[in-house]
């Protein structure tokens, strides 16, 4: 077979693709643009096709910003987004920051991204959620059996949805509520009508102690399809749910139990001496500090590996004119796609 020396990088490049990215979200001058770091090399560990969108707050300093660059990260700076005032008690103070991650629905130079928490981490590529139908939203189902659900019906009567049958929902609460998501990962289509309209809505709508997550599942109830829980490991799962969970199998996990954050990890708090919660900790900064991580290094073995196709590309046409001119040629590799 002759070789394809027509097919050049130029026209593979300007092919017309959707396009696609991660996107996660930071607030603040404190410590989780570590989680951001982390997540970016840990993309970059699983070979991940698609860039990462940081949508960051303009409290975030200089420095950090330059952090998360130097990491290959396309820096997006957002306007944030407050609740309307009310008494309301968030779950947790912070999580009134939270309704920014509303802005993100406004990149809509992507068609497809799939958003994720600064608290979680990837240990299995998984650009394949990119394919999944469009027009639904797609998560991971929540527990209800932590500490920080106190405040709902579902914590009082001991329901969950990862059990239903445990405990029968009560008719005299009126009907089943619908499926819940976790909010830290989800799949999604920005668009500009939906941004607004998100907006818009969250004028009148009273806040709620889950934020944006509350939100997001009452906004987004009826085109919600649940994703199975290895794409978002919601920790609580080990100890509330363990039949649920196939830990081998996780593909994401989300550092959400209170005291799980690796860059604060102490194992003082209840359930951190667990043996699987040290694992998914000792994991997370293993590749922190991967240093072959880092974007540059990263950047600079791609520069050398494309030099020497450049090399062979040139070495090809070199051996096509050779090989017209005197046939001795009996074998040339085509170029790899490039
Ligand atoms: O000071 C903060 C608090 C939160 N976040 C962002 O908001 C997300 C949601 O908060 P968190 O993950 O702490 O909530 P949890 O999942 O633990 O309930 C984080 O992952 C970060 O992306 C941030 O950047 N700075
Ligand atoms: O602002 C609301 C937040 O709500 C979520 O919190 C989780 C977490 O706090 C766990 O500790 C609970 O046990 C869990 O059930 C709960 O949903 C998201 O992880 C976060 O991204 C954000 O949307
Ligand atoms: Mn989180």
């Amino acid at each position: 077979m002759a070789p394809n020396i027509t097919t050049t990088k130029a026209a593979t490049v300007t092919a017309k693709a959707p396009k696609r990215a991660y996107v996660t979200f930071l607030a603040g001058n404190g410590d989780y643009v570590k989680g951001v770091v982390g997540l970016a090399k840990g993309l970059r560990k699983v070979n991940s096709k698609y860039p990462l969108v940081v949508a960051l707050l303009p409290d975030v300093p200089e420095d950090h910003r330059k952090i998360l660059v130097d990491q290959g990260c396309i820096i997006r700076e957002i306007e944030p987004v407050y609740p309307p005032e009310n008494q309301t008690q968030f779950a947790m103070a912070y999580y009134v920051i939270n309704y920014s991650k509303l802005r993100i629905w406004e990149f809509v130079e992507y068609s497809k991204m799939i958003y994720l928490d600064g608290d979680i981490q990837v240990f299995d590529n998984i650009d394949h959620l990119f394919d999944m139908e469009d027009g639904y939203f797609y998560a991971v189902m929540d527990c209800f059996c932590e500490k920080t659900w106190s405040h709902t019906p579902q914590y009082k009567i001991g329901y969950c949805q990862q059990c239903p049958d445990k405990v029968q929902w009560p008719s005299q609460l009126g009907p089943k509520p619908p499926l819940y998501f976790n909010a830290g990962m989800f799949v999604y289509e920005p668009s500009l009508s939906t941004y607004e309209d998100l907006l818009t809505t969250l004028k009148v709508t009273p806040p709620t102690p889950f934020a944006e997550q509350d939100y997001l599942n009452m906004y987004f109830r009826d085109i919600y399809r649940p994703i199975p829980p290895i794409y978002n490991l919601v920790m609580a799962m080990l100890w509330r749910h363990p039949e649920n969970i196939e830990l081998d199998k996780a593909k994401v996990v989300h550092y959400c139990a209170a005291g799980s954050k690796p860059w604060r990890y102490t194992g003082k708090e209840d359930n951190m001496d667990r043996e699987d919660i040290k694992t998914l900790v000792a994991k997370w900064w293993e590749i922190y500090d991967d240093e072959s991580l880092d974007y540059n290094n990263v950047v600079a073995s791609g520069q050398a590996a494309e030099a020497d196709e450049d090399k062979q590309s040139g070495l090809q046409l070199l051996l096509a004119a050779l090989s017209k001119a005197g046939g001795f040629v009996h074998r040339i590799n085509a170029p790899s796609a490039a």
